[in-house]
């Protein structure tokens, strides 16, 4: 990397990525800087400084930026005896998390890609695709809901409503915070991807996270937790919900990551529920106000 070097003479004027030092060209002191990667020259600085659009593009390429005002916490002299903002160094930092983010981003696109087998009946796994959708439908929040409300009227136990009503608490509150976390992130499905999903709401439009992870990973869990099973079926029902995560990249919906999210996010969903759990004293005030 090249560093702030300090040469005699106009002559390096205009050569590409070099720029005079002292603000007005190679007048002042007649000396030129190599423009850094890593630092800018405080002239510089100070010039953008004035530029509201440049503040935000240095605001957008640093957070250090965002923390305080460049000026006053210079400490490191350049080359050329200038002062150097003792932030600047700290420049490398977010341009090599931004490599690694579309590093991870273009490993995700691409294996998505790869795995999208099932994006439509001409793939390479296109006669499964009918199946595939199978477990779609079965990870939908209809069928979801409707099972919760149909457990809710026909159980005839006080344990029984509380687990299902709970559940169907749960079932909203996913529908929701997802629906939140796609508006904000904006996500859009991947480029393979056959927008002929049943029921959807606008925001399903995008990706990230995947709603029918979100809900495999919670509902997994509730049920785990609340229904007594046996070892088999447990094991059946961790392995429905990693097979819908799976077929939501096969079928070409989603990335790779927003399936790793939704099930993250479901995951911790769980915990909220436990947290907002309605307690039969609630349920039965609740069921009195409605008599
Ligand atoms: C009662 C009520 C509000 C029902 C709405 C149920 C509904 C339309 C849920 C949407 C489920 C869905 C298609 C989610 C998208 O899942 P991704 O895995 O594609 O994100």
């Amino acid at each position: 990397m090249p560093s702030p070097k300090a040469r005699s003479g106009g002559g390096g004027g205009g050569r590409s990525g070099s720029v005079p030092a002292g603000g007005g060209g190679a007048g002042g002191n007649g000396r030129y800087e190599f423009m850094s990667l890593t630092r800018t020259p405080s002239h510089l600085l100070q010039r953008q400084g004035s530029d509201p659009t440049s503040a935000r593009l240095r605001a957008s390429e640093s957070p250090c930026r965002r923390r305080g005002s460049g000026s006053s916490s210079a400490s490191t002299s350049s080359a050329g005896g200038q002062p150097v903002p003792e932030e600047d160094c700290m420049r490398l930092n977010p341009s090599t998390l931004g490599i690694a983010l579309s590093s991870l981003l273009a490993v995700d696109l691409w294996l998505s890609k790869r795995l999208g087998v099932c994006a439509c009946e001409d793939a390479s796994w296109g006669s499964v695709r009918p199946l595939m959708k199978l477990v779609e439908v079965s990870g939908h929040g209809i069928p979801w809901l409707l099972g919760a409300a149909y457990c809710l009227y026909k159980s005839d136990s006080a344990a029984g409503q509380e687990v299902t009503l709970n559940l169907l608490m749960a079932l909203l509150l996913d529908l929701v915070l997802v629906g939140v976390v796609k508006a904000l992130v904006r996500r859009r499905r991947p480029a393979h991807n056959r927008m002929d999903m049943f029921a959807t709401f606008s925001v399903d439009r995008y990706s990230f996270p995947s709603g029918h992870a979100t809900r495999a990973a919670m509902c997994a869990r509730f049920l785990l937790a609340h229904l007594v099973l046996a070892a088999p079926l447990r094991v059946l029902v961790l392995l429905w919900a990693a097979f819908v995560g799976l077929s939501r990249v096969l079928l070409g919906r989603h990335n790779v990551t927003d399936v790793a999210f939704g099930f993250f996010m479901g995951y911790f969903q769980y915990n909220l529920v436990e947290a907002l759990w309605l307690s039969p004293v609630v349920l039965q005030s609740m069921m009195g106000q409605l008599e």
